[in-house]
């Protein structure tokens, strides 16, 4: 099975980064060790995500496109630095404002604003069990009282990313199988940079990653 591993920075897998081996002296693309597998970093946000996953696209083929990273969770019932699959995950930004009504991209009739993962861990590897969520993807990351109330009140989502549901929607322009993982590195909550938990997050990831990988090729 080839394996397109999709991430927004280094730092966030630099756990499987050092098992991969970089394609060309610049550029985010690497390869693994047995040449089976691609890793591409992307960059921050939505436009980076889609426009690197289709670049990608064009010019190889995978049976499977797995987006690793780190979230902020609206849910406190998740610890920090637990790993997730996420299942849904919304564009929580793409609509219009109707005074203090918000209408979904769907509800203008201008398409779909929810993606789905195509696969589920459970098909890719055996007794490697994650906790289940649904995400928003956003553009600028929840960090006030009122706009998180409003965000929960609209759509209840456990996690919030800047990539996830552009990452699902090009994989289904693409027809290419799809899952994502995140660990959760902070809360959703007023802006407070000390609380997050970055380093936890990130090693739980990379654990996470390496035994996947390493079940993929035994
Ligand atoms: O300093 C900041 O305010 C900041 C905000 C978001 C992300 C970062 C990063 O350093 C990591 C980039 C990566 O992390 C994802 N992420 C992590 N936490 C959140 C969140 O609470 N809301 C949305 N995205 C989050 C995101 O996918 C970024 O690509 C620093």
């Amino acid at each position: 099975m080839r394996i397109l591993f999709v991430a927004a920075t280094v730092p966030e897998v630099d756990g499987l980064v050092s098992k991969f081996k970089k394609a060309t002296p610049t550029g985010g693309r690497y390869i693994s060790a047995d040449l089976q597998h691609t890793l591409i970093i992307t960059g921050v946000g939505m436009v980076a995500a889609a426009f690197a996953i289709g670049h990608e696209h064009a010019k190889n083929h995978y049976d499977l496109a797995i987006n690793l990273g780190i979230a902020g969770s609206f849910d406190r019932n998740i610890a920090l630095g637990e790993v997730v699959e996420i299942t849904s995950d919304t564009l929580a930004e793409l609509g219009a404002q109707d005074d203090s009504s918000f209408l979904t991209i769907n509800e203008l009739g201008f398409g779909e604003s929810v993606f789905k993962a195509s696969k589920k861990l459970a098909d890719i590897v055996d007794g490697i069990e994650l906790r289940k969520a649904t995400a928003i993807t956003v553009n600028t990351v929840h960090g006030n009282e009122l706009s998180i109330k409003k965000i929960i009140e609209r759509l209840n989502p456990n996690m919030e990313s800047m990539e996830g549901a552009a990452f699902f929607y090009a994989c289904h322009q693409a027809k290419l199988p799809c899952i994502q993982i995140r660990a959760v590195s902070n809360y959703v909550e007023k802006r407070n940079r000390d609380t997050w938990q970055i380093g936890l997050a990130v090693k739980n990831l990379n654990t996470f990653a390496l035994q996947l990988l390493h079940r993929l090729e035994v």
